[in-house]
């Protein structure tokens, strides 16, 4: 006898949604057997849910997307582009990199941002440590060790977005942090028991109350979900981790 049985037995399951095309991914999220075309519009439909809900943007704001070239913000750019035709949000997109100098991993992943640049019809602005510190991390590192490396990286970055921004002029700043992203920041004020990041670090727009907000639109993201979006679309994407070793003021050693 044909039918659900029958297609099981051949492993061509049908999407549970549109009820026509077969399954060819189980979502992480919710655990559905869906196609591809219907996991690109829940994936796309969510995040544009999340922009709504949030109020994220006003429509003729100036906004750059911070892109380290790595998979979130390679999707985050090319989703925000889309739904901002798609919506009519009336966004005026940039992308904003900043180069930490730090050869063999940011040297490579700015090139497939300067890629994307033209693969997304979006304006790139790339800051400097040099140009902004007059040092680069490599140069910064072979001064004071690898102690601290990612504390000191991840303050000059944030100082860097904001003033590529305000060389941009642009309303807002989104970043690709995901839900892990934000479970892994709310286990790490845990264990340094810090109640104020604690408090902070959940807020889909930080920095309100400083020079350019910031805004988080893959908050409810899964990390997994973003993986595979970038994979079945063929974005085109940096995957190499940071080579200087991880040490930070999290982790004292
Ligand atoms: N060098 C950079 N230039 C511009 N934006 C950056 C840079 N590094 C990180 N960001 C922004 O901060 C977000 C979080 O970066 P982080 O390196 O913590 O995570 P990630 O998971 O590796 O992100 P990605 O996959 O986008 O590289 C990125 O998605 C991006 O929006």
């Amino acid at each position: 006898m044909e039918g659900e049985g029958g297609e099981r037995k051949r492993g061509a399951r049908l999407c549970c949604v549109c009820k026509k095309s077969r399954a060819s991914v189980k979502r992480p999220k919710t655990l559905e057997q869906i196609c591809r075309e219907c996991f690109y519009d829940a994936f796309e439909s969510e995040i544009h849910q999340v922009i709504l809900e949030n109020q994220l943007f006003s429509p003729g704001e100036r906004v750059a997307i911070g892109a380290s070239g790595g998979k979130d913000s390679t999707v985050l750019a090319y989703v925000l582009s889309k739904l901002n035709r798609l919506h009519n949000y009336g966004l005026h997109l940039f992308l904003l990199s900043v180069d930490e100098g730090i050869t063999g991993y940011r040297d490579d992943s700015l090139e497939t941002v300067h890629r994307n640049q033209i693969q997304y019809g979006l304006p790139l602005k790339v800051v400097s440590y040099k140009d902004l510190y007059g040092w680069t991390m490599d140069e910064i590192v072979r001064v004071i060790g690898l102690k601290n490396n990612c504390t000191f990286c991840g303050v000059f970055r944030r100082q860097a977005l904001d003033r590529g921004a305000s060389l941009l002029k642009v309303d807002k700043v989104v970043t690709g942090h995901n839900a892990d992203d934000i479970a892994e920041t709310v286990l790490l004020n845990l264990l340094r028991g810090d109640v104020a990041r604690l408090s902070r670090c959940t807020s889909i727009t930080t920095g309100e109350d400083g020079p350019i907000p910031r805004c988080k639109p893959f908050k409810y993201t899964y990390e997994k979900e973003i993986v595979m979006y970038a994979y079945f679309k063929k974005l085109d994407y940096f995957s190499t981790e940071c080579n200087l070793p991880f040490f930070s003021s999290y982790f004292p050693l």
